[in-house]
């Protein structure tokens, strides 16, 4: 593994990385705990959690990982506290398990929409307050990036996760206020289309959509995405808090996978005006 960050900068914090098991979140906590961090990971799923687990300790890393849903409280609570047990405090919090499913806003049931801002929003939520409350509050000390996504403008097609990721970017901007006064700092860092196992599931003419709507012309790798997130976390950013950072390739800038036919939008009143 290349660094771009000096060995043992994260010596003596113990991270904990939401959705670790697999892509952007199983970057960062390999980056973490190479560079000293001792690292903790939950997803629901157990089987690719503890195969997460097992690869991250074969890089000497020492890991703590415990099935847990983010959008049930209590186990949020005992996934935190068993943290705490086990290596006494925690300093970090990425705040990356989420997810969310492609589809037109009209198709989009209630308890869809519900679901996703569950997920996204109240999960991240959730964590966010177990582990200020029980770890970073006491100890005066503590770093939060969110995992979010686009939302300099809307998210056509992903109307639920657009609304509850936009939830997460203001929640950050509000803590980073609040919890100043506690030493922890907050930001967010919003993806554009990163290749892990989560955008594997999505039909790969979407993907390729995406890429051509970047400007750069390609999609990120979940590793670039995790030096931004690290870095973030780290003391060399102790004077940043509060604030979104894209990574993206500039797709929130340009183009949009997203189309809108030309004759197929309605005009009321006919367009050009009558004199
Ligand atoms: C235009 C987009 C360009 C591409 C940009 C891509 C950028 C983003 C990439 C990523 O985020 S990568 C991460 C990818 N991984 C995932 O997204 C998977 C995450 N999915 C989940 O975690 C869960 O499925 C969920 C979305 C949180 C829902 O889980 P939950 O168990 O709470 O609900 P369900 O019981 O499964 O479903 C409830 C309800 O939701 C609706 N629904 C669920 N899945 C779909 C689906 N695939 N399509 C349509 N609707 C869905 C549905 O109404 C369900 O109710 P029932 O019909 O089952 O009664
Ligand atoms: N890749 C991309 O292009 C983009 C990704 N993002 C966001 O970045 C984050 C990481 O995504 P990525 O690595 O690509 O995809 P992955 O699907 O590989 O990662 C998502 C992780 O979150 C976990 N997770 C999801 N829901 C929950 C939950 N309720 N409780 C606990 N863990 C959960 C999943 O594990 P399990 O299923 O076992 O619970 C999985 O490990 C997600 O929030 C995603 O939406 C945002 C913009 C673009």
């Amino acid at each position: 593994m290349q660094h771009i960050f000096r060995a043992g900068l994260f010596d003596g914090e113990v991270a904990i990385v939401t959705g670790g098991g697999t892509g952007i979140g199983f970057a960062v906590a390999r980056e973490l705990g190479t560079l000293g961090a001792k690292i903790a990971i939950c997803g629901r799923r157990p089987e690719p959690l503890a195969e997460a687990a097992d690869r991250l300790r074969a890089d000497g890393i020492d890991v703590h990982h415990a099935a847990c849903d983010i959008r049930k409280t209590e186990e949020v609570e005992a996934f935190v506290d068993g943290v705490v047990a086990r290596f006494g405090r925690a300093s970090i919090l990425i705040n990356n398990a989420g997810g969310q499913f492609p589809t037109p806003a009209e198709h989009l049931a209630p308890k869809g929409f519900e679901a996703v801002v569950r997920n996204n929003l109240l999960g991240t939520w959730s964590m966010t307050h177990a582990v200020a409350r029980r770890a970073f509050i006491p100890s005066k000390r503590g770093r939060i990036v969110n995992v979010i996504a686009n939302v300099a403008r809307g998210f056509p097609g992903m109307a639920h996760t657009g609304a509850a990721r936009a939830g997460v970017e203001n929640l950050t901007k509000t803590l980073a206020v609040e919890w100043a006064v506690h030493g922890i700092r907050v930001n967010a860092v919003a993806p554009g289309v990163i290749k892990t196992s989560g955008t594997a599931q999505y039909p790969p003419e979407l993907l390729e959509m995406s890429r051509a709507s970047t400007p750069l012309k390609r999609l990120g790798s979940a590793e670039e995405t995790s030096h931004l997130i690290v870095y973030l976390a780290s003391t060399q950013a102790d004077f940043v808090t509060g604030q979104t950072f894209y990574i993206d390739g500039g797709a929130s800038l340009w183009g949009s996978p997203w189309q809108i036919p030309d004759d197929e939008v309605p005009q009321y009143p006919p367009y050009p005006l009558p004199e």
